[in-house]
């Protein structure tokens, strides 16, 4: 039987307009569910500080997985990195090479990948990669694009963050609108993608709702607390209909 233990939440584009101010009641509903025993974690591809102090000042799991998976931060001078930032600094050394208007991205320091503007062929910069044999992808978050390490994804950082709170990925709800949160989709016992998600991220999780941002992540935490019985019979196979007005994807 699915337990729902924790939500896996992203920022930029979930709780956020993209880039800019947070949504409020998103937050205070969040608050809640922490206090209620659920753990709730940010998983982002913005620094794992910056999900580390939003968690700290929100009062929910201070557990916070950054670099889109490459780093857990469980403290203020704590940080688990799962891989050396080496291969994606020459991997972006390469594409600065071969590219025209490739750059940084004025974001706050990296430990493990390499954050820049899109401005580029995501496609002609894994070509260059692939044929220099180096282990990264690129991945776009609708807000940069992110060279990390092959191995990395929000999945794996969430796996090591949640082992180390005794709880699964098959316990965890998953929310998100890019391509960046589908390896948390795939992973997690349920996943809800928000409004402004394109069509191939909302067909990878089990459902998607209508609303965006901020407002879309209201809607998707009230479809939980509304269907929570069938989630939990859905997620074991159990067919059951969903009252509401988001679309089942599964
Ligand atoms: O930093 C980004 O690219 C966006 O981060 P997100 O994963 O919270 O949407
Ligand atoms: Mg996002």
């Amino acid at each position: 039987m699915m337990k729902v233990r924790a939500f896996a939440i992203d920022i930029d584009g979930t709780l956020t307009e993209n880039g800019s101010k947070v949504h409020l009641q998103s937050l205070s509903m969040l608050r809640a569910l922490e206090r209620s025993g659920y753990r709730v974690l940010f998983v982002t591809g913005r620094s794992s500080i910056e999900a580390y102090i939003l968690a700290m000042f929100l009062g929910t799991t201070r557990v916070a997985i950054g670099e889109n998976g490459g780093v857990i931060t469980t403290s203020p001078t704590e940080h688990i990195l799962l891989v050396d930032k080496g291969y994606s600094e020459r991997a972006y050394e390469l594409l600065r090479s071969r590219i025209t208007d490739v750059r940084l991205k004025p974001v706050f320091p990296r430990m493990t990948e390499v954050v820049l503007e899109r401005t580029f062929s995501i496609d002609d910069a894994m070509d260059i990669i692939r044929k220099e044999g180096l282990p990264v992808v690129i991945v776009d978050s609708m807000y940069a694009y992110h060279i990390n390490h092959e191995s990395i994804n929000k999945a794996v950082g969430l796996r090591v963050a949640l082992d180390n709170l005794g709880i699964r990925l098959e316990e965890c709800i998953a929310i998100g609108d890019s391509a960046t949160d589908i390896p948390l989709f795939l992973s997690c016992g349920y996943s809800i993608a928000i409004g402004n998600a394109d069509d191939e991220v909302k067909s990878m999780a089990k459902v998607s709702v209508k609303g965006k941002n901020g407002n879309g992540l209201i809607e998707a935490l009230q479809y939980v607390v509304d269907n929570m019985v069938e989630m939990v019979d859905d997620c074991n196979g159990i067919s059951s209909s969903s009252n509401n007005n988001s679309n089942s994807n599964k």
